[in-house]
């Protein structure tokens, strides 16, 4: 990277720019928001981002407390979410003078608010936080006190100018969207964006557009940048994933993938079968025909996953995954299967295209299927750009400020020593894991004309490996769930660190392996949904686990909507979110999703950039600017 400080070269620009970065030193550390597992639940995911987990009507309550009765201030923090939505709004509703003056108040308001959510920042920051063709008027409104008389006029002849050239309605957008950036200055995904929900592809958009963010990548996520590097596995599983979640209109109109081959192959194979049908919401009860069709497709491509399995499995015996070859074990009739020395019977079997004679070919219309698959993936520009940030904002882990951030776990044994992958004899484990694995994934990606090297096997093994760090159980027993019905096939076998992760000495080991301090660092981790009655926080306040069911199809299990931990000056809080119903809902009775705080750290001291990774690297700015200004007040 460029030396930021390159361009202070003179006594006066060195010493302007010291004396600037020792004041951002002293300012508040600026609050971090972490979210995991949204899996597609764009509505719900928004309206947490809108409303920064909160923090936006908290910041309100201060900003004008005992101004506003509560009916005010929920309608001025839904302008704040939703500025275009209420604007609408107000316009079938208002006119003349009464919306002159809804004018005069909400935009003074907001400019207050501004005001407000800026203190904690550099002017610079702040300026940097606005939609550039606002930025000066919003300045000038922001740096002015309404209150001094001479400023009064001035000030108000922008208000009034705004209104007049018919800029407010976009000025007070900007303005909204810049005080939730300002509300929460980074956001940390701890993983899943895709797969189950509505519009991953949305949420992405909304991350690209917001930027501060950052992401660890998910075992769902992977399958996506798999699909996107080519990988016929990751595909087969997404596609399978897509129809049995009834979101196929994600692949063919957001993505551009043509699943017409896929649809006429099932068509020719498959009839209904209740273990394929699509899992719908209640109230999107499908057609008959079209939950037929899904049906028929969701069978098809679990076929061709489970035919694709068996070469990789075979070809990459370091993956140790020979037990999870199956269709091998199916008997003549493929009507049971012996697993383990146990005969189980099959149930709504589907084994049309399978051969039991060479149970792992594709017949040439899979394989054609297939291929198209592949190459549509592979050339899906949308997907691309998506996939393109997951990656340049993506990691397999990060280390940020006191956290450590890991979608699923770090594979141990049960005696909490890691375990790993050994590949032509050495033995990757714990961060070397981690970084041959981002390593490959990156190579992967970067060439998707190969499709059968190790880097691509490795994305499908991040997916479903037994010591992938973030699949983190032993097995996907995807074929047994759909065909058998003894449930202890059904086992995944997660890792020990699911049982280990609750002891705090175990934590600060992990801690400690990864570079980070054990005394006052966290880990946080997603993946698993927190069970109802149980704690998110775990090891004594040193674990978070934040997988709290903005998956709709998960809320039973979880029983609410979601969790945001935020990290902030004053220490750390996990805020829960009731489920989200619907933007519609939301809008129509100013309804927040319930959201309840609970502060887990408090810090004695109010935290300042100076103690976090940007401050050190500050710091370091500072110690260059100070020994050239030094050199050149010698010369
Ligand atoms: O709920 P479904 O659709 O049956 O999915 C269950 C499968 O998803 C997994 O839990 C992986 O997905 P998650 O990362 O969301 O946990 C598998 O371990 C399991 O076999
Ligand atoms: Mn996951």
């Amino acid at each position: 990277m460029a030396d930021p400080t390159a361009k202070f070269q003179t006594i006066p620009a060195i010493t302007t720019e010291l004396i600037n970065l020792n004041a951002i030193m002293h300012l508040p550390k600026p609050t971090e928001a972490f979210m995991s597992d949204i899996h597609g639940e764009y509505d719900a995911f928004q309206h947490v981002l809108r409303n920064g987990s909160g923090n936006v009507k908290q910041k309100i309550r201060d900003c004008f407390a005992g101004e506003l009765n509560e009916a005010t201030l929920q309608r001025f923090a839904f302008l704040v979410y939703y500025p275009e939505e209420r604007l609408a709004y107000l316009h079938q509703h208002e006119t003349g003078d009464e919306l002159q003056q809804w004018y005069l108040d909400n935009v003074q308001r907001l400019v207050r608010l501004l005001a407000f959510t800026a203190t904690k920042y550099s002017r610079s920051k702040v300026r940097k936080a606005m939609a550039p063709n606002f930025a000066y008027i919003t300045e000038e409104l922001l740096y002015n006190d309404d209150r001094t008389a001479d400023k009064q006029a001035y000030y108000w002849a922008i208000i009034q100018h705004l209104i007049g050239l018919r800029q407010v309605d976009a000025w007070i957008a900007a303005t909204c969207d810049t005080i939730q950036r300002l509300t929460v200055d980074r956001i940390h995904i701890v993983g899943d964006i895709y797969d189950r929900g509505p519009a991953p592809d949305k949420v992405v958009e909304a991350l690209m557009a917001r930027g501060g963010v950052d992401i660890q990548w998910g075992n769902h996520d992977i399958l996506w940048l798999g699909g996107a590097a080519g990988s016929a596995l990751c595909i087969a599983n997404l596609v399978r994933i897509s129809a049995r979640y009834n979101n196929l209109d994600i692949l063919e109109d957001t993505y551009g993938i043509n699943l017409r081959h896929l649809a006429q192959l099932a068509a020719r194979y498959y009839g209904d079968n209740p273990a394929f049908r699509p899992k719908v919401a209640t109230g999107d009860e499908l057609a008959a025909d079209e939950a037929l069709d899904i049906t028929r497709i969701h069978q098809a491509i679990a076929i061709i996953q489970f035919k694709l399995e068996g070469p990789v499995i075979k070809r990459r015996p370091e993956f140790g995954m020979a037990h999870r070859l199956l269709l091998d074990k199916l008997d003549a009739a493929q009507t049971h299967i012996t697993l383990n020395g146990h005969t189980y019977p099959i149930h709504d079997g589907c084994f049309a295209t399978v051969d039991p004679t060479d149970p792992y070919a594709l017949n040439d219309e899979e394989q054609a299927v297939i291929s198209q698959l592949v190459t549509a993936f592979t050339h899906s520009e949308r997907l691309h750009r998506h996939m393109d940030f997951l990656v340049s904002h993506g990691s397999m882990y990060r280390r940020y400020n006191h956290n450590l951030l890991i979608h699923g776990c770090v594979p141990v044994d049960t005696a909490g020593e890691f375990v790993g992958l050994t590949l032509q004899g050495k033995t990757y484990r714990g961060p070397a894991l981690f970084d041959l694995l981002e390593e490959n994934l990156r190579t992967a990606y970067a060439h998707p004309e190969q499709r059968a090297d190790l880097a691509t096997d490795l994305l499908w093994y991040l997916w479903t490996g037994p010591n992938s760090p973030l699949f983190g159980k032993h097995d996907m027993t995807t074929f047994e769930r759909y065909f058998i019905d003894a449930p202890e096939t059904h086992d995944e076998h997660p890792n020990p660190y699911y049982q280990l992760r609750h002891s705090a000495d175990f934590v600060r080991q992990l801690l400690t392996a990864f570079g980070m301090d054990p005394a006052t660092d966290h880990v946080i981790n997603g993946h698993t949904p927190v069970k109802k009655g149980k704690s998110p926080i775990l090891a004594d306040g040193k674990m978070f686990v934040i997988d709290g069911g903005f998956s709709r199809p998960y809320q039973a299990t979880t029983g609410i909507g979601g969790y945001t931990l935020l990290d902030n000056s004053n220490g750390m809080q996990l805020v829960t979110h009731q489920p989200f119903t619907s933007k519609a809902d939301a809008l129509a009775h100013l309804t927040d999703i319930v959201s309840t705080k609970r502060v887990v750290e408090t810090e004695a001291k109010r935290r300042t950039v100076a103690e976090t990774d940007v401050g050190r690297q500050l710091a370091g700015q500072i110690a260059t600017l100070e020994k050239r200004l030094a050199r050149l007040q010698g010369e």
